[in-house]
């Protein structure tokens, strides 16, 4: 049995808790990363007896628009998967069943999900530190959990009750679109690890605010600390968003 963990994570919090999960499974894991503009995702097949983590950020409560198409892109055949959403303590709505439905389309069983939190990508106040010290024991709790339902192959056929609504809230962007300062050297790292392909080789300052996400891998990459998003507008956001990020959220699990 191999484990592909397929996931989209361009500030790493994503990954943080897809490796926290299949850490417990003491499996071989081939990593899969949907920030990568360049693999040709058409050509993936996963296996019926491989095991799948499929890991996505929530934005605005829903897939990552981007996120989604790569892996409908993936060919699963009837791969046993496990589903996961990570947000900064707001909310993620819509995230999990619709993450659920793509993964159903692309031929993935979906035999458990999850819901997580990690510090949030662009207001860093928000689950700041998380996934934590008891964040890391519930989400390995959770693995093992999934990992007795893997081993039982009359549990594996239970399909989880998935929390969200159909038809899915509408999506938006953030439109934060980070600028380069003087301490930008031109190295091009941006351009090169931008998801979106939003920064051209040709003009590093700035990006194409039709192609930006607002995913923050250009900030979070830069070497010289050099691209920042408008702090006003960063404020003005955090402050809409304070009550509903007050108290801080359990991770959970559909199984
Ligand atoms: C464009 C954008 C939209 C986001 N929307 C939400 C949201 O609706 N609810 C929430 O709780 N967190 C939201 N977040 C925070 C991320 O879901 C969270 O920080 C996540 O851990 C980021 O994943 P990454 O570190 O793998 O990039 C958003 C972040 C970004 C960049």
């Amino acid at each position: 049995m191999n484990i592909s963990q397929i996931t989209f994570s361009p500030t790493g919090g994503t990954d943080k808790v897809a490796e926290i999960i299949t850490k417990v499974w003491g499996m071989p894991v081939n990593k899969i990363d949907l920030s990568n503009a360049e693999t040709d995702y058409p050509s993936l097949d996963l296996d019926k007896t491989d095991i799948a983590v499929i890991a996505v950020p929530s934005y605005g409560g829903r897939v990552p628009d981007l996120a989604a198409q790569r892996i409908s892109n993936i060919h699963g055949k009837q791969t046993p998967c496990v589903i996961v959403c990570v947000y900064g303590n707001r909310a993620y709505e819509d995230t999990l069943i619709e993450l659920n439905d793509i993964a159903q389309k692309s031929g993935f069983k979906v035999i458990a999900a999850i819901s997580a939190i990690a510090e949030h990508s662009i207001m860093h106040q928000y689950a700041a530190g998380r996934p934590d010290t008891k964040d890391e024991s519930e989400l390995t709790g959770f693995a093992k959990k999934i990992l007795d339902k893997i081993n039982d192959n009359s549990g594996r056929s239970v399909t989880p009750q998935i929390p969200g609504n159909r038809p899915y809230k509408k999506s938006g962007g953030a439109g934060l679109v980070p600028k380069a300062n003087t301490y930008c050297t031109g190295c091009g790292l941006c351009a090169k690890q931008c998801p979106a392909k939003a920064i051209s080789t040709e003009n590093l300052k700035t990006a194409d605010s039709k192609k930006c996400i607002s995913c923050m891998r250009c900030v979070v990459k830069c070497p010289q600390s050099a691209r920042k998003v408008n702090g006003a507008l960063v404020s003005a956001a955090a402050l809409a968003i304070k009550k509903a990020c007050s108290t801080r959220k359990d991770n959970e699990l559909y199984i």
